[in-house]
């Protein structure tokens, strides 16, 4: 059988506990939305295909969870994450005061590398397919080391929604 996707790659969403992470990648991989509260226990994913420069791109989004006592199960997937989405909550100030620890923990792979930055909000649909495949964009062009192309050509279509943000990736 034909191979669904030419390319796997495996992101990693970290920051505190109720930020918002598995939201906003059950918004990217589901288009959905529900507003009550499960802490994530341990690692959780989920997988979704897009379309990347012309390529068909298989996503693994892992979704850690932010609770301090799962640190050491959560730790052991960065390694592997070729991509990382780091998560804070606007309106939870400590969140973002900890974005310092949080990029300690992920220090040398964020070395050298540019950071992106998008708002987003998983409950009103907004900047989340932008971020994936932002991110996705990035890492089929630093591992194709080939220029980028003109435009950053990503199919998304985007929401015009009401912004009510509640997380951010950096
Ligand atoms: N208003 C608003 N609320 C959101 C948004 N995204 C998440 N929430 C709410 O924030 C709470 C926590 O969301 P989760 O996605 O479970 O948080 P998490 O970061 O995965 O939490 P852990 O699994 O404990 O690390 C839930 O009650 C969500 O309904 C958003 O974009 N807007």
């Amino acid at each position: 059988m034909a191979k669904k996707y030419d390319l796997l790659y495996k992101l990693l969403l970290i920051g505190d506990s109720g930020v918002g992470k598995t939201c906003l990648i059950i918004r990217f991989s589901e288009d959905n939305f529900n507003s009550t509260y499960i802490s994530t226990i341990g690692i959780d994913f989920k997988v979704k295909t897009v379309e990347v420069d012309g390529k068909k791109v298989k996503l693994q989004v892992w979704d850690t969870a932010g609770q301090e006592r799962f640190k050491t199960i959560t730790t052991a997937y960065y390694r592997g994450a070729m991509g990382i989405i780091l998560v804070y909550d606007i309106t939870d100030e400590k969140s973002y005061e900890n974005i310092q620890n949080w990029m300690k923990s992920i220090k040398e792979l964020a070395k050298d590398h540019g950071i992106r930055f998008f708002e987003t909000s998983a409950k009103s649909s907004i900047n989340v397919d932008e971020s994936f495949l932002a991110l996705a964009l990035d890492i089929l062009q630093k591992s194709s080391k080939k220029p980028g192309p003109t435009g950053r050509e990503v199919k998304i279509t985007s929401s015009t929604e009401k912004k009510t943000s509640k997380c951010v990736l950096l």
